[in-house]
């Protein structure tokens, strides 16, 4: 309950994007602090791990489901889409591909997803400065046109990765929580005045 500092419910966080941008690195970067390299082994259908994080004192639990990038698995992935407060959209910024994908993705989402649901657009593996093909700017014109909060982030390097799921916890305990005379939280606000740029000199 409130009275004991936990969000009555969790939180339904989707993480979506191509094949092979890094989801579950990310995933797994936030839940354990950890860097899952070597063999790409892709995600078959959906699976999902909860983290509690605490926001003003407040204990909110995140249940991010991990979808599977690829095509065959659509069908699957589609029927969580209505569940999600919040959905986490990933492109590879050494795979230009995975970035012209973003707009099918979110008219996808425009599809099935429900009209308020939080979104944050992820350039990740920022950490490849030598393999860049997407300039940081066209995530963030990208992110402009569509109103949605951007960052790159870096599962290696965990560079911005906890920023965006507690930037996401933020804006979602907000919202369970507003009351009328608080001020607004401001999602893009927050994001700008915490994250690190990309590459070389992120803290990690
Ligand atoms: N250098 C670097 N490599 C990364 C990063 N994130 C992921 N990778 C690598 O990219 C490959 C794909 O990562 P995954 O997290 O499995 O990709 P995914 O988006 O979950 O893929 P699907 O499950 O098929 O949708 C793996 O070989 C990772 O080690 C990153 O931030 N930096």
């Amino acid at each position: 309950s409130l009275q004991m500092g936990l969000l009555p419910s969790p939180c339904p966080v989707m993480l979506l994007g191509d094949s092979a941008v890094g989801k579950t690195c990310v995933l797994v970067r936030f839940k354990d602090g950890a860097f899952l390299g070597g063999n790409f082994i892709a995600t078959v259908g959906i699976d999902f791990r909860n983290k509690v994080v605490d926001v003003d004192n407040l204990k909110v639990k995140l249940q991010i489901w991990d979808t599977a990038g690829q095509e065959r698995f659509r069908s699957v992935t589609h029927a969580y889409y209505r569940d999600a407060q919040a959905l986490l959209l990933l492109y590879d910024i050494t795979n230009k591909p995975s970035f012209d994908n973003i707009r099918a993705w979110l008219t996808e989402i425009h599809e099935y997803a429900q009209r308020d649901v939080v979104i944050m657009l992820l350039g990740n593996k920022s950490d490849m400065a030598a393999e860049r093909v997407v300039k940081m700017e066209d995530g963030e014109k990208l992110a402009k046109e569509y109103g949605v909060p951007f960052m790159e982030t870096s599962a290696k390097t965990g560079g911005n990765v906890e920023l965006a799921f507690l930037a996401i916890a933020k804006e979602l305990k907000h919202r369970a929580t507003q009351q009328p005379n608080e001020p607004k939280f401001k999602i893009h606000d927050y994001i700008e005045s915490q994250k690190q740029k990309s590459g070389c000199c992120s803290l990690g």
